[in-house]
């Protein structure tokens, strides 16, 4: 007999929008990777951080060193995109926006441009299946590569965005928070935001990053990952609290890889409850499902039990993330009509 909030929380549609695809890599589908490159002698223990470890965050970005050594050829690329959409189907999630970063890899002729190329056929593949959700791409920008190399990213995004039959719908800013600034990323993004791409950027994910968040809001973003040092309260400011609450930018919340990645140091601290409470828009998000061993499910579940929320509230969170989309109109609606035929059979 399965636990009926297991079932209540898996049943639940939801809209999973920050989602790293290399960092999204299942257990099962990392032993297939590990059989193919055994000469690696890499272990399922060294991409994952299992129940109640935490690391900080340098240490999960070591981990994502491992598995790119894993993740290496158009094959693996495939493979794994595949089997990331069909698990976020399989927990419910009916809309999903993925991003990565387009690596190059000399020794086996992958390129930025065969890698996006890759990942949009993995998401035409499964459609083609008939998986039930629908799938859009960020292409992500590593913000330890600099300016070049964000602008080479973002001229990719523009060339995608035009030739994927809208699958390609904005761009991320995300890697190593420690490294790099904003500053050098700005022009970038200016150019992405005006050729119509979306926004999505990683802000304010580790404290004393003021100047530079004052700075990309300007921007502004269309949605902001994490922003966990944004709030007066630990060591933010009202002034930037003010900016995301007037532009009313939705902010995408993950909370077990804030608690493992130690920038957050409990479930019940974490800042979901700041922003829900004041009512802003807040999307509930799993970063790397892979890595912190965890799915969109379960997030509902610890925020539910964590803040309280009763089933009409998660129902609605859930129902609220569909304004935050980069897709467009037209697929908002067939959401929420989705959702409305869902709520019987969730709440029987
Ligand atoms: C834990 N918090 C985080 N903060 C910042 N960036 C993160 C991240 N988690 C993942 N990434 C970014 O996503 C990449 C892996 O997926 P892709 O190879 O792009 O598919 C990482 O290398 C990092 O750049
Ligand atoms: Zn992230």
């Amino acid at each position: 007999v399965m636990d009926s909030d297991v079932v209540f929380y898996r049943e639940l549609p939801k809209v999973e929008l920050h989602a790293h695809l290399n960092g999204s890599v299942s257990a099962q589908t990392i032993e297939k990777l590990i059989s193919r490159k055994p000469q690696l002698n890499i272990e399922r223990s060294m991409t994952a951080i299992g129940k109640g470890q935490r690391r900080t965050l340098d240490e999960c970005f070591e981990v994502f060193k491992v598995i790119h050594k894993l993740v290496d050829t158009e094959e693996d690329i495939l493979m794994v995109a595949t089997d990331v959409i069909r698990e976020f189907a399989a927990d419910g999630v009916k809309y999903l926006e993925l991003r990565s970063t387009p690596r190059e890899e000399k020794d086996t002729g992958l390129t930025k441009k065969s890698y996006i190329e890759t990942v949009i056929k993995a998401i035409q593949q499964c459609k083609d299946e008939g998986v039930d959700i629908d799938v859009r791409f960020l292409v992500a920008i590593d913000r330890r590569n600099g300016t070049e190399v964000a602008l080479e990213t973002v001229n990719l995004a523009e060339e995608f965005m035009l030739s994927s039959d809208g699958l390609v719908v904005g761009v991320d800013l995300s890697g190593d928070p420690t490294v790099g600034h904003g500053r050098y990323l700005l022009p970038a993004l200016q150019k992405a935001k005006n050729s119509g791409l979306k926004l999505s950027l990683h802000l304010s994910e580790i404290p004393s990053q003021l100047d530079e968040t004052d700075l990309l809001l300007s921007l502004p973003p269309d949605r902001i990952g994490h922003g966990t040092f944004l709030h007066p309260d630990v060591g933010g400011s009202q002034s930037l609290v003010d900016k995301v609450v007037q532009k009313n930018i939705p902010i995408e919340l993950c909370l077990t890889s804030n608690v493992k990645g130690k920038t957050v140091p409990c479930y019940s601290k974490h800042h979901f409850k700041y922003w829900y409470e004041l009512g802003h828009p807040t999307v509930l998000c799993t970063d790397d499902k892979g890595v912190f061993c965890t799915d969109l499910s379960q997030e509902y579940q610890l925020a539910a039990s964590t803040f309280g929320l009763s089933r009409e509230a998660v129902w609605k969170l859930s129902q609220q993330a569909i304004d935050c989309i980069f897709g467009p109109e037209s697929v908002k609606q067939q959401l929420r009509q989705k959702w409305n035929d869902l709520h019987p059979q969730v709440f029987k």
